[in-house]
């Protein structure tokens, strides 16, 4: 199992942030999510310096969907970081941790009366405008509340990353955007002609997750560049800001071989430089938004394991005290993970096990063959890159508690978000 951020073994066991994991398990529970404050600070602090946010006012917006508590608004605030918000429900979080408004970026492809209304009310910096019904509303919220907001088309840019096909978004048949292949973009623009409320000023591209060959993100920078370009010609208007979206992908295990953050925004400034020189057009500032790469590797899981099952020359179940409703990611994508025994640290043998979850659903696994050591109930196992869309996308599937969340640094835990109780899970109840 490879170590991440501050991850070390002293005598055999794994600490993360200068804290015991057992100490961890046996204050907060388990399964308990522990979350690498340093790391995340570290990750934070190098996207800034090489997309160059200080030098060129280029704006890195961590993607809130990974993993969003008011902990992340506040330590995003703090790190500088702008924020992308998908929903009335991330919005509202952002706004409640008083994290400045003008620094979010509203994403969303079908945004209700509710929450356009929300993000105009609380004057969300850019709303990233999805479709016609919402550019319409948009206008007509604004006029009624006497606004002018600033906002970015999303544009379909048809390029095709290779990635798990329920997280590419830059293809041409997608849900997304508005297309460039079928006009849709420009019956977009010749739309704002009516209207005097929402200000065009970017446009903004999304091209997929977890990627790690940077020439789908080169060929967007190309495709964006030069629509920046017609678009000035064509309409006259100077669109001053490109977003370039998430999507860099990484570690799982040790089939996957992530891109370093500053060779992703070396290219990508280099790119962007190289590209408006040879098309004659002024560089613009850029945005990136970053989830996954910000969060995934400082977060992990630990369970506790309780039944270990032998079907003799099939398999070993080892069954620990969470499953998909903490992390969905292997059943809906088949994604991979590593895992150990927090206190036999050094003591990996060759022996395959199937780690599952206690869902009732037979796809309910976390990890199939992997060695670990010698196992007993009882023991804590980590499941490490659990930080982002882990919690975020967990469930109460049958009545299980949310895990709680803590955060440790220098020695100390800070409790992040508390474990549900089974009342709570009554609460909605009438
Ligand atoms: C519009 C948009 N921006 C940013 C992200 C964050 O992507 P990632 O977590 O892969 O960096 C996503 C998710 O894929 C997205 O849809
Ligand atoms: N939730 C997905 C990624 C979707 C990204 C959001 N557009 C994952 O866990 O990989």
């Amino acid at each position: 199992m490879k170590l991440h951020g501050s991850m070390e073994i002293r005598e055999n066991e794994l600490y993360i942030g200068g804290v015991g994991c057992r100490q961890i398990a046996s204050e907060y529970k388990t399964p308990v999510y522990v979350f690498d404050e340093q790391l995340i600070i570290d990750n934070c602090r190098e996207y800034r310096k090489y997309f160059k946010a200080e030098e060129n006012g280029n704006r890195v917006a961590y993607a809130g969907k990974a993993f969003l508590p008011s902990y992340m608004c506040r330590l995003m605030k703090e790190e500088k970081m702008c924020l992308d918000v998908v929903s009335g429900g991330e919005l509202y979080t952002a706004y409640k941790s008083g994290f400045p408004m003008e620094n979010v970026f509203f994403h969303g492809n079908n945004k209700t009366r509710e929450e356009v209304e929300m993000g105009v009310a609380y004057g969300v910096g850019k709303f990233v405008v999805d479709n016609f019904y919402e550019l319409d509303m948009l206008e007509e919220i604004c006029e009624r509340e006497n606004k002018v907001q600033e906002i970015y088309f999303r544009i379909t840019p048809g390029i095709e990353a290779h990635t798990h096909e329920y997280i590419k978004t830059g293809q041409i048949d997608s849900k997304f955007g508005f297309a460039l292949v079928n006009g849709d973009y420009y019956n977009a623009i010749e739309k704002l002609k009516e209207y005097d409320r929402v200000k065009l000023v970017g446009i903004h591209a999304h091209i997929g997750s977890q990627i790690f060959d940077i020439d789908p993100f080169l060929d967007e920078v190309d495709v964006m560049m030069n629509l920046v370009k017609e678009t000035k010609e064509k309409y006259g208007i100077e669109l001053t800001d490109v977003d370039l979206g998430g999507g860099i992908g990484v570690y799982y295990t040790d089939e996957d071989k992530p891109k370093a953050i500053k060779d992703f925004c070396e290219a990508i400034i280099e790119r962007t430089e190289k590209t408006c020189s040879e098309i004659g057009i002024d560089v613009p500032k850029l945005v990136i938004e970053p989830g996954r790469s910000v969060v995934a590797n400082a977060g992990s899981t630990l369970y506790t394991i309780g039944s270990i099952k032998e079907i003799k020359d099939v398999r070993v179940y080892v069954s620990v005290d969470g499953g998909m409703t903490d992390n969905i990611r292997p059943s809906l994508y088949h994604a991979g993970y590593e895992c150990s025994i927090v206190n036999k640290m050094n003591s990996n043998t060759d022996n395959k096990v199937t780690i599952a979850g206690k869902c009732c659903e037979s796809g309910d696994i976390l990890i199939s063959n992997v060695a670990v050591s010698e196992i007993e109930s009882g023991d804590t196992l980590i499941t490490t890159s659990t930080g982002a869309y882990g919690y975020s996308m967990s469930s109460n599937y049958n009545k299980i508690p949310k895990p709680a969340v803590v955060a440790v640094k220098d020695g100390k835990i800070t409790p992040v978000c508390r474990r549900q109780t089974f009342d709570d899970l009554m609460e909605l109840e009438l």
